[in-house]
C-alpha cells in the first residue's frame, strides 16, 4: 500500500502554511525589515518589499525543511505530534519539495532582484537552520541553540545589506544582539513548557545540565546583551548607528530583560505547584524585547536622522 493510500486527509493549503513555522517567523521577518528601514540609504519601496519577501520565503523553505527532516521526532512529542507530517495529512517528501522549492526560489530572486550578497547571506541562513542546526547540531549538543540560534540572527545582516551592498559593522552588531538573546528566550520557555525533547533524544540545556545550571546560563546572556545592546549608540549616525531613541528603548528593554533573569536565574521552583511566572513572564519579555527593541530602531534614524 503507498503511504498516499494511507494518509487520513488530503493536505491542504493550511498545512503548507504550518509547514512555514509562520508565528515564530514573523518575529524573524519584523527584525530583517526593520534593519532595511534603518540602514543608511534607501531602496525602491518595490525593491524592499521584494527583499522582506524573500526574507520570508526563505525562513518558511528552512522551516519547511526542519519539518521534513524532525518527522519522527515530532511524532513524539504531544507540542509537535499535530504537525502536517507526523498527523498524516501529508507525506514527507512534499515538506521536502516545498521546503527546497520557497528556499531556491527566494535566493533566485533575491539575488536577480537585488544582489547577491544578500542571496548568499540568504542561502547561508537557510543552510544553517535546516541543515547545521536542524541536522547537525540539534541532536547533538545541548549548545545546539546557542550556536544554531545564529540562523535567526542572520534576517537584519540581510535586510541591511540588500539596502547598502556590504556588510558593516552596524548590521553585525544586530545580529550579535539576536544570537545573544535567543538562549535566554528558548531555555526560558523550556523551564516552562514541558518539550519533551528528552523523549526523543534531543540534548536541550535543562535536561543534560540540569534546570540551576540553565538559569544561571540565562543569566549570564541576559547580563551580555544588556551593554550589547546599547553599542548601536557609539556607532556614528552615517555608519547605521543610532540616537537616544535607540538608547533610552533599549537601557528599558535590556534592562527590564537582566531584572527578569535575575528572578529566574537566582530562583528554584517550590515544587509542583509552583506556577513558574517568572519563567513565562521572561519567555514573553523576551518576545516583546526584539519586536520593540527592532521598531526602536526604525523610529530613531527616522526621527533623529531622516535624510540619511
Ligand atoms: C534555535 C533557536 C530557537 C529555538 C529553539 C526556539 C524555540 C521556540 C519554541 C519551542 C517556541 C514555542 C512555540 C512554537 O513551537 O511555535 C518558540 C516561540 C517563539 N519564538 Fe523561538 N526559538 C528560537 C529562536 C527564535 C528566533 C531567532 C526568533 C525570532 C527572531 C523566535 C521567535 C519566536 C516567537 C515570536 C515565538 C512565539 C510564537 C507563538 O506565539 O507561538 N525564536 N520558540
Ligand atoms: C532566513 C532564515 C533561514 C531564518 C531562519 C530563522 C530561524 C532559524 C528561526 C529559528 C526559530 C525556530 C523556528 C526555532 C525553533 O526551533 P526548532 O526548529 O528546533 O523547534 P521545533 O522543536 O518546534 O521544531
Amino acid at each position: 500500500m503507498t503511504q498516499a493510500a494511507t494518509l487520513p486527509l488530503p493536505a491542504d493549503w493550511r498545512d503548507f502554511y504550518q509547514l512555514t513555522k509562520p508565528r515564530v517567523m514573523t518575529l524573524v521577518i519584523f527584525t530583517g525589515l526593520c534593519a532595511l528601514l534603518a540602514a543608511p540609504g534607501s531602496i525602491n519601496p518595490v525593491l524592499g518589499f521584494t527583499a522582506v519577501l524573500c526574507i520570508a520565503v526563505g525562513a518558511g523553505g528552512a522551516a519547511a525543511l526542519n519539518h521534513w527532516w524532525e518527522a519522527d521526532i515530532d511524532a513524539g512529542m504531544r507540542r509537535t505530534q499535530s504537525r502536517p507530517i507526523p498527523s498524516g495529512r501529508m507525506e514527507r517528501t512534499a515538506a521536502r519539495d516545498f521546503g527546497i522549492g520557497l528556499s531556491v526560489g527566494s535566493v533566485l530572486v533575491m539575488g536577480l532582484a537585488i544582489g547577491w550578497l544578500a542571496a548568499a547571506l540568504l542561502a547561508f541562513s537557510i543552510v544553517y537552520y535546516a541543515v547545521i542546526y536542524t541536522i547537525w547540531l540539534k541532536p547533538r549538543t545541548p549548545q545546539n541553540i546557542v550556536i544554531g540560534g545564529g540562523a535567526g540572527a542572520f534576517p537584519p545582516l540581510i535586510g541591511w545589506v540588500a539596502v547598502t551592498g556590504d556588510v558593516t559593522l552596524m548590521p553585525i552588531v544586530l545580529f550579535s544582539i539576536i544570537f545573544m538573546w535567543t538562549p535566554p528566550h528558548f531555555w526560558a520557555l523550556a523551564l516552562f513548557v514541558q518539550t519533551d525533547y528528552a523523549k526523543v533524544g534531543i540534548p536541550m540545556m535543562p535536561v543534560v545540565a540540569g534546570e540551576a545550571s540553565t538559569r544561571r546560563q540565562i543569566l549570564v546572556y541576559a547580563a551580555l546583551l544588556l551593554p550589547l545592546s546599547l553599542v548601536p549608540c557609539l556607532i556614528p549616525f552615517a555608519q547605521g548607528g543610532a540616537g537616544w531613541i535607540y538608547g533610552l528603548a533599549a537601557s528599558v528593554l535590556s534592562g527590564g530583560f537582566l531584572l527578569l533573569s535575575i528572578r529566574v536565574g537566582l530562583r528554584r521552583p517550590t515544587g509542583p505547584d509552583d506556577t513558574l511566572k517568572p519563567e513565562k513572564q521572561l519567555f514573553f519579555w523576551s518576545i516583546i524585547y526584539l519586536f520593540a527593541l527592532f521598531a526602536a530602531l526604525v523610529a530613531d534614524r527616522w526621527i533623529l536622522a531622516p535624510g540619511l
